[in-house]
């Protein structure tokens, strides 16, 4: 039986998303990779399921895996496209808040029209053991040796963990070297999202991230709330940031007294298909 799936985006980070609302998800890890592939397969970042909600305070269940099969607790710009795609199937109106479930707990999302979403990202997370990263205590600042080069970088998680990197530069050629280098770090017990962030001026961030499971993307929305959250707290950027990824823009607002996150951005479709899913490897 082929597997039907919708081929999504955001900003250029690009998802398959299934419908598992009557069908349990069922993919191996060695079939996600397949479906991953680029070449031979049909090719994605991540791999989003929708499934019926397990937390009853929630409407849905959505479910993330990289393109390497490791699974992930979040996912912003798939959780935008999971909105639009809930829009598409007639589950979410147009200016709707709804609870949606991830692996890592429940998101806001509120569609603000047909291929636009604002998701309340939660509270980030800068408590070493809860991101997790191996540090005597939180700080602003951790020195960390990568590659052979001394890194001042931040850490925090969205529901995934980050690293965040400010440079002057995001062209200089040695981040080609460092992306992976630090996502692979022994000090991220799971591994990590690599952020390297120019700080344009306190509203606007320029971005990219060496991907946990799926290497550099066009964008990485939890990547863009991370590194607003730890200039943010180093007191460096507005309460309001446009953050410019390769893949185009999205809008992170500090706000609410539990400090969330709202992440504002776009959600688009590329195309629906068949896959002939190949016997359990
Ligand atoms: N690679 C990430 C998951 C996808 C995050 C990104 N695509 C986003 O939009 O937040 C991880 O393993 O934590």
């Amino acid at each position: 039986m082929p597997l039907r799936f919708s081929k999504m985006h955001g900003i250029g980070n690009d998802f398959v998303v299934l419908d598992c609302r009557q069908h349990p998800f069922a993919l191996t890890a060695t079939q996600i990779r397949a479906l991953a592939d680029r070449h031979t397969g049909v090719g994605f970042d991540q791999l989003l399921s929708v499934e019926p909600a397990r937390d009853p305070a929630c409407a849905f269940y959505y479910g993330i895996w990289n393109a390497d099969g490791s699974p992930s607790g979040q996912c912003g710009n798939g959780v935008r496209c999971v909105a639009a795609w809930l829009h598409r199937a007639g589950a979410l109106a147009v200016g709707d808040d709804v609870r949606i479930e991830s692996p890592s707990g429940p998101v806001t999302v509120r569609l603000l029209g047909a291929d636009q979403v604002t998701v309340d990202m939660g509270e980030p997370v800068f408590e070493p053991a809860r991101i997790p990263f191996a540090a005597a205590a939180a700080a602003k600042h951790y020195p960390i040796v990568v590659g052979g080069d001394t890194l001042q970088i931040g850490a925090v998680s969205m529901g995934n963990p980050h690293a965040v990197v400010t440079v002057h530069d995001l062209a200089d050629p040695a981040l080609q070297r460092l992306g992976p280098l630090l996502s692979g770090h022994e000090r991220f017990a799971q591994g990590a999202n690599a952020g390297f962030v120019q700080r344009l001026d306190r509203g606007h961030l320029r971005l990219r991230v060496h991907e946990r499971g799926a290497g550099w993307t066009l964008a990485c929305g939890t990547g863009a709330c991370a590194a607003m959250a730890v200039l943010h707290q180093r007191g460096d950027v507005n309460d309001t940031v446009m953050v410019e990824l390769p893949g185009g823009c999205l809008r992170i607002d500090w706000a609410g007294p539990g400090h969330t996150l709202w992440m504002t951005g776009p959600a688009a479709f590329a195309f629906e298909g068949e896959w002939p899913v190949p016997a359990v490897a």
